[in-house]
């Protein structure tokens, strides 16, 4: 099949021998979802890290695609960050993504790439879309102002994945995760989603007996949060049993208040100090819960709770990123 002649695509079992490329493979996403190929056969799964390709370079991007001709690819790459990176560099959010994306997309579309899964983010929805969030609620009201940028950049993404079904009959699909965690996540105390600050600050203070931490906001805002292996999980099952133009929200129906998830991390990491709140940091959206009855549909449901997954990424970060203070 190729790029113009508009079959019409029934999505299967992926090739295992095919060239995969996963873009941002080092990334906590990327990482998952090569695990995910390794352990499931794949034999051809190929990467390169921004320093060896910068994906928004567009010549770079369409040379590297026809070298590598790979059938699928994961675009897992992006400019990602929590509240303070994306209400402080709103320029980059979009910018970066918009280009890096479009790139992507276009030089896969220029090699006929058969197979395309596009990551965006539940921060597509409008800020006070009714919970949980259905994917038809796209559109349909004012964005977060925090992460507007980066929304809009992710939401010109589904409409590109639409575009090349529409133009040229080719299955691309598009997924939307809720708030992602597990390993090879950004731990840095100002770029970081919630989760990893959290354990950094905490696993901090334990070690150094601080009586009292101070987070970010109210702790009010409710989060729905996904461990990254269930992510890759989700994705190569709607690679494989999901072909439609709408994008699939991925998550696990549950949420909880910031104020929850500091109090488990705290117990996790075994801090038993005070938690104070800083109300002039942003809380952003008050809730973001995916209704993700169409991922159900489509057969898959999340395995990892959020106590297994905090423990096994408390574990991961002491062992690679609390390892390097020391
Ligand atoms: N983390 C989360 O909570 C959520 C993430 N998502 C989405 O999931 C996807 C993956 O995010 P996540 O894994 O968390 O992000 P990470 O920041 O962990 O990884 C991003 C990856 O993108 C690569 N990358 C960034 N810029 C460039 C560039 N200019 N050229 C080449 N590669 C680049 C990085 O490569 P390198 O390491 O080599 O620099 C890195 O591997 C993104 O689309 C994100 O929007 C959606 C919802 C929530
Ligand atoms: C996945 C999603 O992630 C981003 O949206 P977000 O969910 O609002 O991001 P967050 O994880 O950074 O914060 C969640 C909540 O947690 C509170 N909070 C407390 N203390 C810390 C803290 O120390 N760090 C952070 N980051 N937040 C903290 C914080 O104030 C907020 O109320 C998007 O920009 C965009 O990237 C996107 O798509």
């Amino acid at each position: 099949m190729t790029a113009s002649d508009g079959l019409e695509y029934t999505p299967g079992e992926l090739d295992r021998d095919a060239t995969f490329y996963v873009a941002g493979h080092r990334g906590l996403v990327g990482s998952a979802i090569v695990r995910k190929l390794k352990a499931s056969g794949f034999e051809n799964v190929v990467g390169k890290t921004s320093a060896e390709l910068d994906l928004k370079d567009r010549y770079a991007v369409f040379a590297y695609m026809a070298e590598v001709k790979p059938r699928y690819i994961v675009l897992a790459a992006a400019k990602v960050g929590g509240i303070l990176a994306n209400s402080t560099y709103p320029v980059d959010f979009l910018s970066d993504n918009m280009r890096i994306q479009t790139n992507v997309l276009d030089a896969a579309l220029a090699n006929d790439v058969e197979r395309v899964a596009f990551l965006g983010s539940s921060c597509i929805y409008p800020k006070f879309a009714e919970q949980p969030i259905r994917e038809d609620s796209l559109l349909t009201g004012h964005l977060e102002p925090t992460n507007d940028a980066y929304a809009i950049a992710k939401i010109a993404g589904i409409l590109h994945t639409q575009a090349v079904r529409r133009q040229y009959g080719l299955p691309w699909i598009s997924a939307m995760p809720t708030n992602l965690y597990g390993p090879n996540d950004n731990f840095s105390p100002k770029g970081s989603h919630v989760l990893p600050a959290l354990i950094r600050r905490y696993d901090e203070a334990a070690a150094c007996g601080a009586p009292s931490v101070t987070n970010w906001g109210t702790g009010t805002p409710r989060r729905e949060f996904l461990h990254s292996d269930d992510m890759a999980d989700a994705v190569m099952h709607l690679m494989e049993h999901y072909d439609g133009p709408e994008q699939v929200n991925v998550g696990t129906g549950t949420d909880v208040t910031i104020r929850e998830i500091a109090e488990t991390i705290a117990d996790v990491v075994g801090y038993t100090g005070e938690t104070e709140w800083d109300a002039s940091k942003p809380d952003g959206t008050p809730q973001k819960l995916l209704d993700v009855s169409k991922l159900a549909e489509a057969g898959w449901t999340a395995k990892i709770s959020l106590a297994e997954g905090l423990e096994r990424t408390v574990a991961w970060y002491r062992e690679h990123v609390g390892a390097l203070r020391e």
